[in-house]
C-alpha cells in the first residue's frame, strides 16, 4: 500500500509534502525499513522521541511527534496534539477505513470479554456468517489463526488485519488500555457490548472513576447507526446506561430486568446445568448451555441479545449457544482419577475469582483447594482483595507464583507471605508445579483443586517439573503418578 505525506495528514487536518511516498507507518524504530513514517510516542516505559535519529537512519521518510524538537531533521517532522491519536488517524487511513467494510462487534468490560467474543463469534459461525475473532487467546482473521500479543493489537496491526479480512463480522474485546491509547478510534463499530465493570487496572487508571471513563470511550467509537448493548449486573451498568441515555446514545440493557425490556432474562439455575429462560418479545426460551457458572448466565445474556440485534432467530441464536463448547482455560475441567476434579480458569480479578470459586464449589461435595498467585507488575492493590475472596470460599488456599515479569522472586514470595499471614488457612509454596503436585496428592473423592490466573497460557516462569502450563501439569502428575 502506498499513500502520500499530504494524503496521510488530511485528515489530521494537516498539509505535508506530496511528493514523499509513504509505505508504512510505524512506532518503533527498530522496525522501520525504507519508506515508514515514524510516529513517535511518549510511552510508559521509554520517549519514542529518543528514537527519531535511528528510525530516520532506518529509512524513515517523515516523522510525527508530541513535541517540540530543537534541531532540523534531514525529514519532515510534523507536531501533533497527541501522536497515539494520530497514530490510530492515520492507519485507519492509510487501510482505506476497513472497518467500514465489516459489521463490527467490540466488547468491553473487567470480565468475560473473551467468553461474550467466544460466544458471538461461535453463534455467527454455527449459521454460515463468516467473522474474525481478535483478543487475548488469539487473533482469527479469515480463519487464520494469529498469536495474540495483547488483548486489543496496536492501531497499526488492527487496522492492516482489519484491511486483510474478508469475513463479513468482526468480533472483538476492546481493552481499557487499548482505548485509552487509542488503539481504536473514531466511529469504528456497529455494536459495543459492555460486560461489567469492578476493580482491575488501578495501577494504570488510578481509581475506578477513571477505569470506567476508558472503558466508556467504546460507545463514542459506535458508528452513527451503531448501539450499546450493557450488562446491568454490575452497578456501573447502570450509570452507563443512564449516561448513554443523557447522550442519545442508543443501548440495550441486559442483567436486572427494570421492565419495559423487549429481551429479558426470567430465572436462571446454575446447577447441575447453567439454565437460561429468557423472554424475548413475549414468547419464553430455554437455554441449556454447555459452560458453567453464574457468570457465564450473563454472558450468554450479553450475546442473545447482540445475535438478536444482528437480525438471527431467536432459534438461530439458542442454537448457536446451546452447541457452544468451551473456552480455552476458562473454567476448564482437567480429568483426574479418584473421583475428586480439577479446574484451571483465568480469573485474575476479585470479581471473577468469587464467580470462578463458586462453580467450583458448587461443583463438588467436599474441600475446595485453590491454586493462585498475582502477576508481578500489575495491579497490586488487588491481591489482599482477592485472598481474602478466596479465604472465603476456599476450605485451603495455596499462594504460589504466577509470572514475574522480569521482578525479583524473593519479593513475590515476601508479599506472599505477608497476605498468608492473617489466616489459618493459607500455605505458601513457592513453585507453582510443586504446589499442583502436593494439593493433587491431597485430593479425595468429591474434593476439587481449581488452579487460577493462567487458564490456557504457558507459563513464563521455570519451574520444577517442565511442563509448558497449569493443565499439561495436572495431567503429567497424573500420568507419572509423581505425586509425593
Ligand atoms: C502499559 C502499556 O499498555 N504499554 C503499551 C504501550 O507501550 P508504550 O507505547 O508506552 O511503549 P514504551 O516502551 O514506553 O515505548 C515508547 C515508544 O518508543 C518506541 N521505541 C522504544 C524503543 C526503541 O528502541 N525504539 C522505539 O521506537 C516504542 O515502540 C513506543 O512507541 O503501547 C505498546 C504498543 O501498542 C504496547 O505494546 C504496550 O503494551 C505493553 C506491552 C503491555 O503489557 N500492555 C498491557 C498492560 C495491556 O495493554 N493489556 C491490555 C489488556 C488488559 C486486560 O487484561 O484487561 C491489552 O489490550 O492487552
Ligand atoms: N461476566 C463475568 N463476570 C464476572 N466474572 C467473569 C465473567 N465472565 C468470566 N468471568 C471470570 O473471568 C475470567 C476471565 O474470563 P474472560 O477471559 O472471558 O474475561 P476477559 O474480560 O476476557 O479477561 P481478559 O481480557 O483478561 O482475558 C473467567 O475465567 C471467569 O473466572
Amino acid at each position: 500500500m502506498n499513500k502520500t505525506l499530504n494524503e496521510l495528514l488530511h485528515p489530521l487536518n494537516m498539509q505535508g509534502d506530496a511528493n514523499i511516498n509513504i509505505t508504512g507507518i510505524q512506532f518503533d524504530s527498530r522496525k522501520i525499513t525504507a519508506g515508514i513514517l515514524f510516529v513517535a510516542i511518549s510511552g510508559y516505559e521509554s520517549d519514542g522521541h529518543k528514537f527519531i535519529h535511528s528510525a530516520i537512519q532506518n529509512g524513515a521518510v517523515a516523522i510525527i511527534g508530541e513535541k517540540d524538537l530543537q534541531e532540523k531533521l534531514s525529514v519532515p517532522y510534523v507536531r501533533v496534539r497527541d501522536s497515539r491519536e494520530a497514530l490510530s488517524i492515520l492507519a485507519n487511513h492509510f487501510y482505506d477505513k476497513p472497518h467500514s467494510k465489516h459489521k463490527m462487534i467490540g466488547i468491553t468490560g473487567t470480565n468475560g470479554k473473551t467468553t461474550t467474543s467466544y460466544l458471538i463469534h461461535h453463534i455467527l459461525n454455527h449459521h454460515g456468517k463468516s467473522a474474525d475473532r481478535l483478543g487475548t487467546v488469539e487473533y482469527v482473521i479469515n480463519g487464520n489463526m494469529r498469536e495474540s500479543s495483547l488483548t486489543t493489537p496496536d492501531a497499526i496491526l488492527l487496522q492492516q488485519m482489519l484491511h486483510e479480512s474478508e469475513d463479513e463480522y468482526v468480533v472483538m474485546e476492546v481493552s481499557s488500555h487499548g482505548l485509552d491509547q487509542y488503539r481504536v478510534h473514531g466511529p469504528m463499530f456497529d455494536y459495543a457490548v459492555f460486560t461489567n465493570l469492578s476493580h482491575e487496572h488501578l495501577d494504570y487508571h488510578k481509581d475506578l472513576e477513571g477505569y470506567y471513563l476508558a472503558k466508556k470511550r467504546l460507545f463514542r467509537c459506535l458508528k452513527n447507526e451503531g448501539k450499546g448493548i450493557v450488562g446491568t449486573y454490575s452497578s456501573w451498568g447502570d450509570r452507563l446506561q443512564e449516561e448513554l441515555a443523557e447522550e442519545l446514545i442508543p443501548s440495550l440493557s441486559f442483567g436486572q430486568t427494570k421492565g419495559g425490556e423487549s429481551i429479558y432474562l426470567k430465572s436462571y439455575q446454575t446447577f447441575p446445568d447453567v439454565k437460561l429462560v429468557i423472554d424475548d418479545n413475549g414468547e419464553e426460551h430455554i437455554i441449556k448451555l454447555n459452560i458453567q457458572g453464574e457468570h457465564n448466565v450473563y454472558n450468554a445474556l450479553g450475546s442473545y441479545i447482540c445475535a438478536r440485534e444482528i437480525g438471527l432467530s431467536p432459534k438461530e441464536v439458542i442454537e448457536g449457544l446451546e452447541t457452544f463448547e468451551a473456552v480455552p482455560g476458562r473454567f476448564e475441567e482437567v480429568s483426574i482419577e479418584n473421583g475428586a476434579k480439577a479446574f484451571i480458569d483465568y480469573a485474575h480479578t476479585p470479581d471473577g475469582l468469587q464467580y470462578a470459586l463458586k462453580t467450583a464449589k458448587e461443583c463438588i461435595e467436599r474441600n475446595l483447594y485453590h491454586i493462585f498467585g498475582f502477576r508481578a507488575k500489575r495491579d497490586p492493590f488487588k491481591r489482599a482483595i482477592m485472598v481474602e475472596v478466596s479465604q472465603n470460599i476456599s476450605d485451603f488456599v495455596f499462594l504460589t507464583l504466577d509470572d514475574l515479569n522480569g521482578t525479583d522472586k524473593a519479593l513475590m514470595l515476601a508479599e506472599l507471605r505477608e497476605l498468608s499471614k492473617p489466616y489459618e488457612n493459607i500455605v505458601v509454596i513457592d513453585d507453582r508445579t510443586e504446589a499442583i503436585a502436593y494439593v493433587l496428592s491431597l485430593l479425595k473423592n468429591g474434593d476439587g483443586m481449581i488452579i487460577t490466573g493462567k487458564g490456557p497460557e504457558n507459563y513464563a516462569e521455570e519451574y520444577r517439573y517442565k511442563t509448558r502450563n497449569d493443565k499439561e501439569t495436572i495431567l503429567e502428575i497424573m500420568q507419572e503418578k509423581l505425586l509425593f
